[in-house]
């Protein structure tokens, strides 16, 4: 306890730690509860808001209490008998969500919580026919259809919290959504997977799934509310594991804007109704040891109903700095039981503790500070009614009311109005550069190029017109998608029936594409290289094979002790029939050896294997990875050199421009480079490489896997054409693929067209029209 103690003084716990800390009491928990004190109030210090508590003025809209798990905690959750029963509705409707967000508009509501079942279309008849009367193909549809409502009608920001979502739900809800949230409540895998624990039959509550859920939402740039229901079974090791995961996830992505430290209470008609409630002494030390372990700079939250109200200034001491969302109107129908307390009373309660109450809005600030980065461009406008422009926390005299939400995320962003400082930047070099390409167009030079990478406000809603207008000219309007699926080299060779049924359900799914992604194991024969083409084109002849690397096509030659040209050829005629160009990262050694650690390929292997290619007559794709150590000058020789290859050898497909992503590099990379480019630099990019490409290269991708849906639907409007592949997952094997569980279905794809009020294509690999596809998944997001 000594050492521990010692650790979290330090600012260091390691997990053994935490696990100790847990048990402090009496002298040590005074100890634990000071430093975690002092921990909380160095954090607000830094951001400028010393002694303030903060919460969110919310209502809480429970749109549907059925729910396909069964958490025997839970109260919340009904059956559609119990419904009934209580005359209570499968779904609340539009008007009753609307009545409650406008009551609580008129009560300064700030917050629309949406918190419901996990999926209940899954279990019960009742929901998905009442789902299929309304025209919602998922309860997640009608969600974002409703926050829009909200959004439109009443002003308040919705905050989402439908339990487990998949990465194509996460990009379906942002828009709608400053802010998210799932508990992860636990990492113990036992409570879920053997029976008599509190999450047995709870397909939802398996930790690996809901850990997968907080880092798909990081990935997709959403700030998100989590945390651990503590007291359902959980040893302090299993509670200390919890705390470093969510930790891990925040430490990676960045995302984690609170973390909440739930004690169960429980429930009468529950499994758990004869369970004691967590003792207080236990509760505030791990709320402590949340602290001590998320350090300063996190938020620790803690709900103020389900403490007693003499006990408040514990949690105080424990370290919290924000009370989470209390609503003046509604209850908490999670714990319905456990009224919140009056917020008058929330305050001076606070102030007793010598703290300040303030209220914040759903995204807590530092996301608001880099919102192009966090915040949906659909409802910059609504949270810009709602905020203080010094604090970032509530404008508290804001007035709520709706306001009108723009499908298309670039209109709502050029019509949102800007600093003033951003929309009147005007950088001459740029202005002159701007006049020069609208009439010079790819023979502009490379200082002209240089200074349209930096254009920014409406110097670069300029420039992505531009790009845009020579999109429309070169390949007309449609967006184009090709349904393909992602398969591992490896993968497929360590098990030796994956590769024809993984093939063989591609081509049932409706894909034109296979895309085989890594290099054959040194382990395995280099033969692979030549036998694995070969037998997907056994199982399905007309499938589209897009395999191999420049990195792969190199090994491959050193390996069979063919010269590139022989491998191509044979690859080539082994069944390959284009080639990506990935690992172009950018041309330039000095980059490639900073980014690569010495393993990567050099400039010149990555153009030979390329060429090599196109002279087999094996089409690639381009690309480029932008936004770490490179200069703005070698952006601009790297599309000079695809060009000029595209110039001898007409074989690059597209050209994709990929930005860079922390979480995807070498650690020792990203902690030099620790984050990405800008949306401004992801859209000033995709326009220069539309014009400095032109007439050589007709179309350039938006890599929607890197850029999320949101920036991808931006560049779509200034340059881009091309949204790659969907790529399916399916059931056989969904981790298959080096992009497993990012998939989009084509109803999303025609969702994002629509938005930008553009046709789709579906396309081949090379371009070509494809037909539609008759696959039983394509339509529809595999559970
Ligand atoms: O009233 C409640 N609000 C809950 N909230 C909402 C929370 O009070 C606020 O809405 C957030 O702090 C956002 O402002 C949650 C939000 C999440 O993202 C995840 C879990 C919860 C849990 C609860 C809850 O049990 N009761
Ligand atoms: C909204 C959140 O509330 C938590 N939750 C569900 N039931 C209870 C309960 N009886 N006591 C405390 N928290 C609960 C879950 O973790 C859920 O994610
Ligand atoms: N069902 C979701 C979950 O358990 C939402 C909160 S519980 C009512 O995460
Ligand atoms: S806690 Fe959430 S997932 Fe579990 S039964 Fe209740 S509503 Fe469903």
């Amino acid at each position: 306890m000594r050492a521990a103690l010692d650790a979290a003084r330090a600012g260091s716990p390691t997990q053994a730690d935490a696990e100790v800390l847990f048990a402090a009491r009496g002298a040590d928990l005074d100890e634990l509860l000071e430093v975690a004190s002092r921990m909380r109030d160095e954090g607000l210090e830094r951001r400028g808001t010393p002694g303030v508590i903060t919460y969110s003025k919310k209502v809480f809209i429970p749109v549907t209490k059925l729910c396909r798990d069964r958490c025997h905690y839970c109260i919340f959750v009904e059956t559609p008998g119990g419904l009934a029963r209580n005359h209570e509705p499968t779904y609340l409707s539009r008007e009753e969500i609307l009545d409650i967000a406008r009551e609580g508009a008129a009560l300064g509501c700030k917050e629309a919580l949406f918190t419901l079942g996990d999926r209940p279309e899954d279990r019960w008849k009742q929901a998905r026919a009442w789902l299929d009367e309304h025209g919602y193909a998922s309860t997640i549809d009608y969600l974002r259809d409703m926050a829009q409502a909200v959004l439109e009608e009443t002003g308040l920001l919705p905050h989402m919290n439908p339990g487990v979502m998949s990465w194509a739900e996460l990009q379906t809800l942002r828009p709608v959504a400053p802010s998210m949230g799932m508990m992860l409540e636990t990492t113990a895998t036992r409570l879920w997977s053997e029976k008599g624990g509190v999450h047995y039959g709870s397909p939802d509550k398996d930790p690996a799934l809901r850990l997968r859920v907080i880092d798909d939402a990081g990935r997709s740039r959403v700030p998100f509310t989590t945390g651990v229901l503590l007291g359902i079974g959980e040893t302090d090791a299993e509670r200390a594991e919890a705390l470093f995961e969510i930790r891990r996830s925040h430490e990676t992505f960045g995302h984690v804007q609170e973390t909440i430290v739930q004690n169960f209470r429980a429930k009468p008609r529950t499994a758990m109704q004869n369970e004691a409630d967590l003792a207080l002494q236990e509760y505030i030390a791990a709320v402590a040891v949340a602290r001590v372990v998320m350090g300063p700079d996190a938020t620790i939250q803690a709900p103020p109903n389900l403490t007693d109200q003499q006990e408040l200034d514990l949690l105080v001491r424990a370290g919290i700095d924000d009370w989470g969302g209390v609503s003046p109107l509604t209850p908490d129908h999670v714990n319905p039981e456990r009224p919140w307390p009056h917020l008058d009373d929330l305050a001076t309660l606070t102030r007793s503790t010598g703290y300040e109450l303030r209220e914040r809005l759903t995204a807590h600030p530092q996301y608001l500070t880099e919102r192009d980065e966090w915040i949906d461009p659909r409802v910059w406008e609504h949270v810009d009614a709602l905020v203080d422009p010094e604090t970032h926390l509530a404008d508290e005299s804001a007035s709520v009311v709706g306001r009108p939400w723009s499908p298309s995320p670039a209109v709502a962003a050029r019509t949102t109005p800007r600093s003033h400082a951003a929309s009147t930047h005007v950088d001459p070099a740029v202005r002159d550069a701007l006049d020069a390409v609208a009439q010079a167009g790819p023979e502009l030079d490379d200082a002209g190029f240089v200074a349209l990478l930096s254009a920014r406000g409406e110097q670069l809603d300029e420039l992505s017109a531009l790009a845009d207008a020579r999109r429309r000219t070169a390949v007309g309007d449609a967006i184009s998608v090709v349904v393909n699926r992602n398969l591992d080299t490896g993968a497929v060779i360590r098990d030796p029936r994956l590769l024809e049924s993984l093939t063989a359900e591609a081509v049932e799914l409706g894909a034109s594409e296979v895309c085989l992604q890594g290099p054959v194991p040194a382990d395995a024969p280099a033969e692979s290289y030549l036998e694995i083409p070969r037998r997907i084109k056994a199982v399905a002849p007309d499938l589209h094979l897009h395999a191999f690397r420049p990195a792969e096509v190199l090994d491959a030659s050193r390996r069979l002790g063919l010269s590139l040209d022989e491998t191509v050829a044979a690859l080539r005629d082994a069944g390959v029939d284009t080639m990506p160009g990935t690992g172009a990262r950018i041309l330039d050694d000095d980059v490639r050896s900073l980014l690569g650690g010495g393993a990567e390929t050099t400039v010149e292997q990555w153009v030979a294997s390329i060429t090599a290619a196109h002279r087999a007559g094996v089409r690639t794709t381009s690309t480029m990875v932008f936004g770490h150590v490179e200069t703005l000058a070698q952006r601009v020789a790297h599309l000079r050199m695809l060009a000029s290859i595209q110039d001898r050898t007409g074989g690059f497909t597209e050209f994709i421009p990929m930005p860079y992503v922390p979480w995807e590099a070498l650690p020792a990379v990203a902690a030099r480079v620790p984050d990405g480019p800008s949306t401004d630099d992801e859209r000033a990019l995709h326009a220069v490489a539309r014009l400095m490409l032109a007439g050589r290269i007709d179309h350039v991708q938006a890599a929607w896997t890197k850029l999320g849906t949101a920036t991808a639907q931006r560049v779509l409007v200034g340059g881009a054409d091309d949204l790659g592949g969907v790529l399916l997952d399916g059931d056989v094997d969904p981790l298959a693929g080096a992009e497993a569980h990012r998939q989009l279905t084509l109803e999303h794809v025609s969702r994002l067209a629509a938005e930008l009020g553009r046709p789709v294509r579906l396309r081949r690999t090379d371009y070509s029209d494809a037909l539609a596809p008759t696959g039983r998944a394509v339509g529809t997001e595999a559970a």
